[in-house]
């Protein structure tokens, strides 16, 4: 089973008065060494980022610079294909495939039709031998690389965020193989998001968002951009006005945020910038059968825990449907700064696709 719409779509929510990011305040990202043998440290400055900004980089992730310049070769052709070639893999009801221009309103208070950019999801990849792969994957003749260099990035970017997420069960002083442990990797829930930003747009569409405001839904996602800017984030989302940021890119860094299952989401979106850009995004996400709740530790009489939530189930979820805690596969949660929006995500009703196509 696998997730709905994806990126998220439920929280920023408002036109409201807001304010670029002024020239020169630069925001300073923590880089996190992925490589480093202390992993206390790494795990360290994990935490921080993850409570101040939920947004960080890492470097040295494992991830082969070749690799990923192959990908956007990839991505830069499939988009360039004529429409009716791209349309005819349209996204299916298991969500892999292709969503054309103003397909998705991840911010579903826009007054445009929706957001700018094209985009294609893939899925987890299936042993092809057991028929098990629900990906739509663009013609060979076309495009003859394509499938190899997509899921090799796809089982790369995996094993990245796998690394990544060991850090956060340590920053949490849990065991480094924690999430292993309690099966939210038995068959996750990894989708691989090509991204096109358009450098032209109608002047109906001044003021629209390549991608607008939200925050991702699951787990972890794991970014990486052709450099070009757009990505902005904003720390206080409840603040009026909004102040937005902008996420420079640092060659070589992937950009890692934190998704809603972490209670410690960051709402960002992409502006635009009168160039084209690509990106790729990355989804981690538990397998779909793990039931939620919050950790222990991170709860205290100010910061209940809330009850426990079946992934990625949310339309049962109401405050009136919980299920049971009985399960012995729980997947609990962290950063209680945040444990008071613990449900915003299913009171949003952000899995509720607002996809129209
Ligand atoms: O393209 C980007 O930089 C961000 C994309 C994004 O936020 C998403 O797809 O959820
Ligand atoms: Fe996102």
């Amino acid at each position: 089973m696998d997730c709905a719409a994806r990126g998220g779509g439920g929280d920023a929510g408002e036109q409201q008065p807001e304010m670029a990011a002024c020239a020169g305040n630069r925001l300073d990202l923590p880089v996190v060494e992925l490589a480093s043998p202390d992993l206390g440290a790494a795990a360290e400055s994990v935490r921080k980022a993850c409570v101040e900004s939920g947004f960080f980089y890492v470097v040295n992730h494992g991830v082969e610079e070749g690799l990923l310049e192959k990908v956007f070769v990839e991505s830069r052709r499939f988009f360039e294909l004529p429409m009716e070639e791209k349309m005819a893999l349209l996204r299916n009801s298991n969500h892999r495939g292709y969503t054309p221009p103003y397909a998705e309103k991840l911010d579903p208070s826009s007054k445009f039709e929706g957001d700018l950019k094209e985009s294609f999801y893939i899925g987890p990849i299936g042993d092809e031998g057991l028929h098990n792969d629900a990906n739509q994957w663009p013609s060979e003749v076309h495009l003859p690389s394509w499938k190899d260099t997509i899921k090799m990035y796809h089982a790369t970017a995996l094993a990245t965020g796998k690394r990544i997420l060991s850090l956060i069960a340590l920053s949490l002083n849990l065991n480094t193989e924690f999430f292993e442990n309690i099966g939210a990797f038995i068959c996750p829930s990894a989708f691989l998001r090509l991204l096109h930003y358009p450098a032209e747009v109608d002047k109906s569409d001044d003021g629209n968002y390549g991608a607008s405001a939200h925050s991702d839904y699951g787990m972890i996602t794991l970014l990486a951009t052709d450099g070009t800017p757009g990505l902005q984030i904003c720390r206080e989302k409840d603040r009026h006005p909004q102040l937005w940021e902008d996420v420079h890119h640092i060659d070589g860094a992937l950009i890692v945020n934190i998704g809603d299952l972490l209670e410690r989401s960051t709402v960002h979106r992409v502006v635009a910038v009168g160039k084209e850009r690509y990106s790729v995004a990355f989804f981690l996400d538990p397998n779909p059968d793990l039931v939620v709740r919050c950790l222990e530790s991170c709860s205290s009489e100010t910061c209940p825990p809330s009850k426990p939530l079946s992934w990625p189930e949310p339309r049962l979820l109401c405050f009136d449907t919980w299920q049971s805690s009985s399960k012995n596969v729980n997947l609990q949660i962290l950063f209680p700064k945040h444990a008071e929006e613990q449900l915003y995500m299913f009171k949003q009703g952000i899995y509720t696709s607002s996809v129209t196509v």
